[in-house]
């Protein structure tokens, strides 16, 4: 009587419908092995994943292979339960023993199998940490090495110290724990707390590509993605193989108050862009226990995920505020043909949004009493005030938000200054530009110089091309600029604006309210072009 694993009873009865499904009248070995494939989270598929091997390749191959008939399953029992007791102490086999055991059955079907990368030798040197090649399979089941074998140029039948192909070479570099059961302790940590990161990585992914529909930060979550799969790929798949023992894990069952309440889709990506930050900060430390460089690794993409956070809260609440914003003018007193107040007054009344002040050569006790004068007028109007170049004056006048250029104060230091609750724009000029300003946490960005201006000298345009670029790459409130008015803001909307910011379409008008209005009725016009600015 054979002790077996749930998995092994379950690969029984799938070869057996393997043989059905490809109308084999006799149970061949391939089908335990593809039935052994069909657990995509079992021992067997993580092992071939770990070796670099495709496992839709290998089922392919598999399908199309006559290999021998499979000898009676007892026969494949003893020899797995032998492999057992040889190398765990335990006659109580698992499945990743008896898919050596089936591969090692017969001479051909090892060969064949070799040939796509199922060498038993490489398997089974990864399962027992073993450097040397020869199978400890017993005599019945291992078949010598032919000469044709020996001379294969399969890099996993070549002898280790000629093997230049080995899949994961950051294994060989991790340290092994004397204490086997430290080492298997830590893997089990690592094991689940990837499997959550992934899962945390991959719910993040698909907010910011379905509900933010932004291209820049979905490809940011999808980096992460590849990079916590590299780190998994590092560890020693014994380890992590020994380690998988899911329905042992007192945790399965337990569930958290509030696991199953969120009130929104931005809620579901804080909740899982914490799930990620603590999955990670588990995976840096138990990662230690294996090495300082996966610990550093691990750290590395936990900086990312904070940096990732800052771009998604930050982004999101910023997307809220600014959600009604279309129509933002920059204020300079010489510039505007008459009082601030009165242009104040009319430009809110013919629909404009966000009032920047952007005096550059004021001295700062005029400009303080200057800024504290438009704060009072734009709350008046119903507006967002904006105060340029400034975080300081910003912080003293109240100031719903801050611009800065690129030549300006940071997003950090000036964050510092003005705290979390005030806007931070961003003046962008390149795709770079703006990719950079998601990731400092600008909440929006402005977009130019489109053509050239009156308020301005500039040498160089990015014209429509990046208008374009920007209103595809990402969704944070974004303001196209730059020599924009009434003639040609109809290019500006056809390029995938929907939001602008001008100054002398509106400051030097004499009638700012009807300047303000025909912009705003040409960015509400046209239908938004999905993903717009
Ligand atoms: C909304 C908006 N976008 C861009 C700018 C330009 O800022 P910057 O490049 O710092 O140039 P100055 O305006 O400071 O000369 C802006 N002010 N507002
Ligand atoms: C100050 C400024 N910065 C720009 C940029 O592209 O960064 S465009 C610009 C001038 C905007 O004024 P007008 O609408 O009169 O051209
Ligand atoms: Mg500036």
């Amino acid at each position: 009587m054979h002790q077996t694993s749930p998995g092994v009873e379950r690969a029984v009865e799938g070869a057996r419908v393997w043989a059905d499904r490809l109308g084999s009248a006799p149970l061949r070995l391939a089908h335990f092995v593809l039935a052994l494939l069909d657990e995509e989270e079992g021992r067997p598929a993580v092992l071939l994943e770990h070796i670099g091997l495709s496992l839709t390749d290998v089922r392919d191959q598999l399908a199309v292979l006559e290999s021998p008939p499979a000898p009676p399953v007892t026969a494949l029992f003893t020899a797995a339960r032998d492999w057992s007791i040889a190398h765990r102490h335990d006659p109580e086999f698992l499945t990743d023993a008896f898919l050596l055991a089936v591969l090692a059955a017969d001479p051909g079907f090892r060969t064949a199998a070799a040939a796509f990368g199922c060498s038993v030798e490489r398997l089974e040197r990864i399962l027992t940490k073993r450097p040397d090649r020869d199978s400890s399979l017993p005599p019945t089941l291992a078949p010598v090495l032919t000469e044709a074998e020996g001379k294969s140029d399969d890099p996993f039948l070549a002898s280790p110290r000629s093997e230049t192909h080995a899949p994961n070479p950051g294994v060989d570099a991790i340290f092994h724990l004397p204490d086997p059961t430290a080492e298997i302790d830590a893997a089990r940590v690592l094991d689940a707390s990837f499997n959550r990161a992934r899962e945390a990585a991959r719910v993040l992914e698909d907010y910011c590509r379905f509900a933010l529909d932004d291209r820049f930060l979905t490809e940011q979550v999808k980096e992460l993605r590849h990079g916590l799969a590299a780190a998994a790929r590092k560890l020693p798949a014994h380890v992590l193989l020994a380690a998988r023992e899911t329905l042992r894990d007192v945790g399965t069952t337990a569930t958290a108050a509030g696991e199953y309440q969120r009130v929104s889709p931005a809620h579901v990506a804080v909740v899982n862009l914490k799930r990620l930050q603590e999955s990670l900060r588990s995976l840096e430390e138990f990662g230690k226990v294996f090495g300082p460089e996966l610990g550093r690794e691990l750290e590395a993409l936990r900086y990312r995920v904070y940096t990732l956070e800052r771009a998604v809260v930050f982004g999101s609440a910023s997307r809220e505020r600014l959600a009604t914003a279309q129509l933002y003018v920059l204020l300079t007193r010489a510039h505007c043909v008459a009082s601030l107040d009165w242009t104040i007054r009319e430009a809110a009344r013919g629909g404009v949004d966000v009032f920047q002040l952007r005096e550059k050569t004021m001295p700062d006790r005029e400009l303080l009493d200057c800024a504290r004068d438009v704060r009072r007028w734009t709350r008046e109007a119903g507006a967002l005030f904006v105060i340029n170049d400034r975080p300081d004056m910003a912080r003293l006048c109240e100031a719903d938000g801050v611009h800065l250029g690129q030549d300006d104060m940071s997003v950090k230091d000036a964050r510092r200054i003005v705290g979390p609750g005030v806007l931070i724009g961003v003046s962008t000029h390149s795709v770079e530009h703006l990719r950079a300003a998601v990731l400092d946490g600008a909440d929006y960005v402005g977009i130019g110089p489109t053509f050239p201006s009156q308020t301005k000298a500039f040498d160089h345009f990015p014209g429509l091309d990046f208008v374009r670029a920007a209103s595809a790459e990402c969704s944070l409130p974004a303001f196209a600029l730059g020599g924009i008015g009434s003639a040609n803001v109809g290019q500006v909307v056809a390029a995938g604006a929907r939001r602008i910011a001008v100054s002398s379409a509106i400051c030097a008008a004499d009638d700012p309210e009807h300047a303000a209005r025909l912009l705003k009725s040409a960015l509400t016009r046209e239908p938004p072009v999905p993903g717009g600015l």
